[in-house]
């Protein structure tokens, strides 16, 4: 689809904190937060339509998305209606996304799609911060042993030279960084 707008992706390992970014894109570049479906249930505090679409493995059969992944035995997707909606506002979207749907973007959508790796220095911190969060210890022992996972506690080969990559340890510092990815990209149009 093209326009002048671009969708930030951000991808990186379970809890390395891209939910948190995706965040603070929207808070404070208004960007448009593209909802995407899954099947796992939420965890405590998520809610539907705000967080993700919650699915039924046949409910999520039903959609057409422009790509589909597994992650940890559950199925993840997102939709174009989702990446319009936020187009047809004339904002720049932001979703979240595994490594592989990351690629996808960057397969179908070349420049316009905006890849901002996560990673953190100590991979321990992250099952920490999982903890944190008040993921049950089931749910953060089945993530810390799937294979998508481990896939993504490193950078692609395919992404290599094409993502922003980003170490997420302080948040103050993280902060300071998309700050500069976002300003520099968004200054080559306006
Ligand atoms: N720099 C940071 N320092 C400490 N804690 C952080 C930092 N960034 C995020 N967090 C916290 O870590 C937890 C995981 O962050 P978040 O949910 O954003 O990760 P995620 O990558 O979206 O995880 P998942 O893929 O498992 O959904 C949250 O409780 C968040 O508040
Ligand atoms: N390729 C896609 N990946 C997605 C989508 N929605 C979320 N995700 C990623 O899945 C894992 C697991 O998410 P969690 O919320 O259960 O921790 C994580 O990496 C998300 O970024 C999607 O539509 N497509």
């Amino acid at each position: 689809m093209k326009n002048n707008k671009y969708v930030f992706i951000v991808t990186g390992a379970a809890g390395s904190g891209k939910t948190t970014v995706a965040n603070y894109l929207q808070d404070h570049y208004d960007m448009h937060r593209v909802i995407t479906h899954t099947t796992r249930l939420p965890r405590p505090g998520e809610q539907d339509g705000v967080d993700y679409h919650f699915e039924t493995p046949s409910s999520l059969k039903k959609l057409h998305l422009l790509e589909q992944v597994t992650y940890d035995q559950f199925q993840y997707g997102s939709s174009l209606e989702g990446l319009a909606e936020g187009w047809e506002q004339g904002k720049n979207d932001v979703i979240v996304l595994d490594t592989a749907g990351a690629i996808t973007y960057h397969q179908q959508l070349g420049a316009q799609a905006v890849i901002i790796f996560l990673t953190v220095t100590h991979m321990a911190s992250l099952a920490k911060r999982m903890t944190l969060r008040g993921d049950k210890l089931s749910a953060i022992h089945s993530r810390l042993h799937s294979k998508e996972y481990h896939r993504d506690l490193a950078l692609p080969a395919a992404l290599k030279g094409i993502a922003h990559v980003v170490v997420n340890d302080q948040w103050k510092n993280t902060k300071q960084q998309i700050d500069v990815i976002v300003r520099q990209i968004l200054s080559k149009k306006n």
